[in-house]
């Protein structure tokens, strides 16, 4: 069976992935690579854009085509802007943009009492695989006497432009829901006093081209553990996000996370 897919954001670092690994899948077809109108490459070929064979599917500035399924890896503004393109033509959406604010994370959840969404700060396997592995660490952990510091560091290349990462955010959601911390600390500076045991730390790290690379500590006396999860590319997420794809077209209405699709 074949999932006709757009893609927004579709000449973004992520977005030519995309288009790149989704031209090569026989289970899927690009229909529609979209981006802002005023893009400076609007009406190129996507295929070359991505660094592949023209695909004869040009950027375009509107979603278009018989779509089943779109992938929004763009901006805040633009994953607005795809959540009432996709409502208006009841087509399911994979949300895979970060940074956003609370009145659009509400309109997501809205949304999804009329199409199915699958939204999740990262589509990597083996990153949803850790979130699994930190909420039994915490479960495991959050009795001990001593007391555990918990501490996010994240990682990403230079031209991340919001902080902390949405899957850092999720981690520490996930420590909190397992272990019941109520302050979330990022960064740490001045005379701050000694770590209270309520906090959750999150750092984030801007280096180089980093594709991403989360390390959830767990920091007991005597003791620690830390879960490390990183990409060395940015397929895993692209990959994630086809399989997505092809299991939102799937559904019905609703709100789906990377479990679900993954069957985790
Ligand atoms: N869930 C996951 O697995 C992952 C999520 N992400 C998230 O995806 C998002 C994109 O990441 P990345 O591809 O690296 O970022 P990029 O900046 O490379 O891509 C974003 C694309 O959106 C375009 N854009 C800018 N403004 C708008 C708009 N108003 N409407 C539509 N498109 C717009 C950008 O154009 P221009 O360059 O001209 O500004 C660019 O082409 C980020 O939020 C990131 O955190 C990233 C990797 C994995
Ligand atoms: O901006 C990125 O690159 C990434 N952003 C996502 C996030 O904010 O969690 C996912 C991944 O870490 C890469």
């Amino acid at each position: 069976m074949i999932t006709n897919i757009a893609i927004h954001g579709a000449a973004g670092r992520m977005g030519r992935r995309l288009v790149a690994l989704g031209s090569v899948d026989p289970e899927l077809r690009i229909v529609a690579a979209v981006e802002y109108p005023q893009h400076p490459e609007m009406g190129k070929d996507a295929g070359l854009l991505a660094g592949v064979n023209a695909l004869g599917v040009p950027l375009t500035g509107s979603l278009h085509g018989d779509v089943q399924a779109v992938i929004d890896f763009s901006v805040p503004e633009g994953a607005s802007n795809i959540i009432d393109a996709c409502l208006s033509r009841k087509v399911p959406l994979v949300m895979a943009t970060t940074g956003l604010a609370n009145d659009i994370k509400a309109r997501l959840n809205a949304a999804s009492n009329e199409i199915p969404i699958v939204w999740s700060p990262s589509m990597s396997t083996t990153v949803n695989l850790a979130m699994k592995l930190v909420a039994t660490a915490g479960m495991v952990l959050k009795n001990t006497s001593s007391g555990v510091d918990v501490e996010i560091i994240e990682r990403h290349h230079r031209f991340k432009e919001d902080s902390p990462s949405g899957t850092a955010l999720k981690f520490g959601e996930i420590v909190a829901a397992t272990m019941g911390q109520t302050e979330h600390r990022h960064g740490r500076d001045g005379a701050v006093g000694k770590r209270p045991l309520n906090e959750i730390g999150y750092h984030a790290v801007r280096t180089g081209d980093n594709p991403g690379e989360h390390t959830i500590i767990f920091g007991l006396l005597g003791e620690t553990l830390e879960i490390n999860v990183k990409a060395s590319n940015r397929d895993c997420y692209a990959l994630g996000a086809l399989q997505a794809a092809k299991f939102a077209a799937q559904q019905k209405p609703g709100m789906y996370n990377m479990y679900d699709v993954l069957g985790l």
